[in-house]
């Protein structure tokens, strides 16, 4: 609706300043126009009492306000007249300057003021009280805020929002528009991450050349950065030469003359592995480079050699009343006679029984050791199997998270090391290259790491492919758990995961087993999931539809996707009524009882936990129920695990209803009963390692429902797996120095 009405334009000077939100830029203020007062909201940025405004927007009725004029965008320019900055100056914008000297300054130097204070600071000081110090420090503070304004207004031209205007000013410094100018493409590298075409079109305007180094360097490291964000850490010369020219629709030969000038000056690193040239990223190559060195350190290091290592296992035999498997043996005595280790196997391989063991053992062996994994699932998974704490490795870090500029740091990092002895890290497959580099650079010296994972598991969203680069390395002492116990118990969800990663398909089950086929496809697949969460398996199972049963989709798009089943599944298991408010937000109907889930990582969210502990954080992936809907705030409340998290109208798009979710979100949690649609996918979703990621967050039970032809071909599909990245062989030639 909004959109078809006609813009309307209004000038005039901001009288009054009612309301402001740094962080949104959301602000409400009272502007002088010919005259005439009116109420102006919007999310405009930096906004001050005297300047001169050009609004566009049009009005609208508050329901409690009256008439407002709602802007949507706002260029502002310095104050015009002598009356205009006195009302700007004594406005309290700028530091040491109140209304007093507001009114000095002004019949000093006029309406020149503004100017005086850009550009000749040193003047100021002619005023009583102003020294040299206090002169630039107001000087710094006018330039900032008009810089803003500049930035937020030449920026709006090209579509740009003021609240992502500030962004880039708050990146690029007082020289914003400048900067801009000399080279429009900062704006599509880190950390603003503008989309190509947007930097295009405002490179088109300022007539630069299609062909010209600045785009062409852009575009090659926009594609590094696209293929890190599908987790490749690094790229083969054809690969990027060929990808870049598509993408810019640049001849190659272009492309790899300006590559070479990028390697050059040190905007794209390269590494030769195996006579191929692999080009990189800086940070990431840094990033492989930290690791391989540090996990190669610890290889060498000399480990204290644990005393009655053989009693202490029979006794452990003893008091559980079964032996171990000599895998198991051989994985328990190399955890605890070196420094560093993977341990790997399939379900049910005894992997947690085996870390038991471990942890039994460093008991009498190391004072403190830390058990963390990489989501908050995950990490809950890990306490409840070990019995002992676990968390994740963002909250063993301690994370120090700046929101003006995007930034995550660590509060534990090489000058702040962990004071563990020992780590013990789960998931691993889920780990990243920049999340492991934090972690290795945190632990002090001589601290072991025992990396525990599935390496046939999806590999991490973010860049890297650790835990099967460092087990293809082999320079990591490694234990890989083959023998299955849990089949023992007639676990066909077991057995059919050892089949998929053998590219065999899985057996169909039947009623009476953990595992089962159900044929169908399309809009009868959708009816056949929404039936079994709904109404058969709660009834055959007992199962609760929301709590115990996770329906993991591969796709989000499409019948079976998780946009089509979530809207059944909240018809059918959570209806509409009188007593259950509801708000609808971002293309989402939010209402009590819904499950939902955090999509991304938010470092600020605060949460209080059950026993009152108070903190900040959800993590993608983390799913909940809504305990309380408040349509008048839109603020949600959130129940995930044993956090309560109040969401207000800011964090509500960073949740999605969570009946079904994906493949890909669903890492590292388990579910009692999972069922997973898979037919008619696209070609592209049909993998190895998706299928098997799915059936194995299953505990109970787990439901295949679709095509057979669609199971078969994802069971034999392995080029998903592949993932670009040297760490395996800078693995080896740190071993071979
Ligand atoms: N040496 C053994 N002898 C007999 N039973 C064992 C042995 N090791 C493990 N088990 C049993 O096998 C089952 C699976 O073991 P465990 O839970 O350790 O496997 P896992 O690899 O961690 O599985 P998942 O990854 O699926 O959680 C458990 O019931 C465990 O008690």
């Amino acid at each position: 609706m909004e959109q078809e009405q006609q813009l309307m334009r209004m000038e005039g000077t901001i009288e009054h300043l009612i309301y402001e939100n740094k962080d949104t830029g959301y602000v409400v203020f009272e502007v002088n126009a010919g005259g005439e007062l009116h109420v102006v909201t919007g999310v405009l940025g930096e906004v001050n009492v005297g300047e001169s405004v050009t609004l566009y927007g049009h009005f609208e009725n508050h329901p409690t306000h009256g008439p407002q004029f709602k802007a949507t965008s706002c260029e502002a320019s310095m104050p015009q007249d002598e009356a205009a900055t006195l009302a700007y100056l004594s406005s309290g914008a700028l530091p040491y300057i109140g209304p007093a000297t507001a009114k000095k300054l002004v019949e000093t130097f006029g309406a020149d003021s503004l100017e005086v204070i850009a550009n000749q600071p040193e003047k100021l000081t002619i005023l009583r009280g102003i020294t040299s110090d206090k002169a630039m420090a107001i000087s710094n503070e006018f330039r900032r805020m008009f810089g803003v304004r500049e930035a937020v207004a030449y920026l709006g031209r090209f579509g740009i929002s003021p609240v992502r205007a500030v962004e880039v000013y708050r990146h690029l410094g007082p020289n914003t528009v400048e900067a801009i100018r000399q080279n429009p493409y900062l704006l599509c590298g880190e950390p603003l991450r503008l989309k190509f075409a947007q930097v295009d079109a405002i490179a088109a305007e300022m007539n630069l050349a299609q062909d010209g180094s600045l785009r062409l360097w852009a575009g090659i490291l926009y594609v590094l950065r696209h293929n890190g964000g599908n987790g490749h850490t690094c790229l083969p010369r054809p690969q990027l030469l060929t990808t870049t020219a598509k993408f810019l629709k640049i001849g190659e030969d272009a492309i790899d003359r300006e590559l070479d000038a990028a390697i050059a000056e040190g905007e794209v690193a390269r590494y030769i592995c195996e006579g191929r040239e692999y080009l990189y990223l800086p940070d990431l190559l840094r990033a492989e480079q930290d690791i391989a060195a540090r996990l190669w350190e610890l290889t060498r290091y000399p480990a204290t050699q644990p005393r009655d290592l053989e009693a202490n296992i029979r006794a452990l035999e003893r008091a559980q009343g079964f032996a171990y498997a000599p895998e198991q043996r051989k994985a328990i005595e190399t955890a605890l006679c070196s420094n560093v280790m993977v341990l790997t196997g399939g379900p049910g391989t005894g992997k947690t029984t085996t870390v038991n063991a471990i942890l039994a053992l460093f008991q009498n062996q190391a004072d403190r050791v830390a058990l963390c994994a990489p989501t908050g699932r995950a990490a809950k998974r890990l306490s409840e199997l070990t019995g002992q704490k676990a968390q994740t490795i963002h909250r063993l870090l301690e994370v120090d998270y700046d929101p003006q500029i995007h930034l995550l740091r660590f509060i534990h990092n090489e000058k702040n090391l962990l004071k563990c002895d020992v780590v013990v890290l789960d998931e691993m497959s889920m780990v990243d290259a920049k999340l492991f580099q934090s972690l290795l650079a945190a632990l002090k010296h001589g601290c072991r790491i025992i990396m525990v994972g599935d390496a046939d598991q999806l590999p991490s969203v973010g860049p890297g492919n650790i835990l099967s680069e460092v087990i293809r390395s082999g320079v990591v002492p490694t234990v890989c758990l083959t023998r299955i116990f849990r089949q023992q118990h007639q676990s066909m969800i077991v057995e059919n995961a050892h089949r998929i990663v053998h590219g065999l398909v899985p057996q169909r089950g039947d009623r009476n087993s953990d595992f089962f086929f159900l044929q169908a496809s399309g809009l009868a697949c959708q009816q056949l999931v929404c039936d079994l969460v709904a109404t058969r398996l709660p009834k055959s199972y007992g199962l609760d539809p929301i709590r115990d049963i996770q329906v993991l989709c591969p796709t989000k798009i499409g019948p079976v996707g998780t946009a089509a089943l979530n809207q059944r599944l909240q018809a059918m298991l959570n209806p509409p009524s009188p007593d259950k408010p509801q708000l609808e937000m971002a293309g989402q109907v939010f209402r009590l009882g819904d499950k939902v889930m955090q999509v991304r990582n938010n470092y600020l969210i605060p949460y209080e936990r059950d026993g009152g502990e108070a903190g900040v954080g959800a993590f993608n992936g983390d799913l909940g129920v809504i305990l309380g809907v408040d349509p008048g705030e839109r603020a949600l409340l959130v129940q995930m695990d044993d956090r309560k998290l109040v969401y207000t109208a800011e964090n509500i798009p960073e949740l999605e209803i969570a009946y079904a979710v994906t493949v890909h979100k669903s890492q590292g949690s388990e579910f009692a009963a999972v069922v997973i649609p898979v037919s008619d996918l696209p070609e592209k979703l049909c993998y190895r390692n998706l299928l098997y990621t799915g059936v194995t967050r299953a505990k109970r039970l787990c439901i295949l429902a679709g095509r057979p032809d669609t199971v078969a071909r994802m069971t034999e599909n392995i080029r998903q797996n592949l993932r670009y990245s040297c760490l395996a062989d800078l693995l080896r030639n740190g071993a071979k120095l």
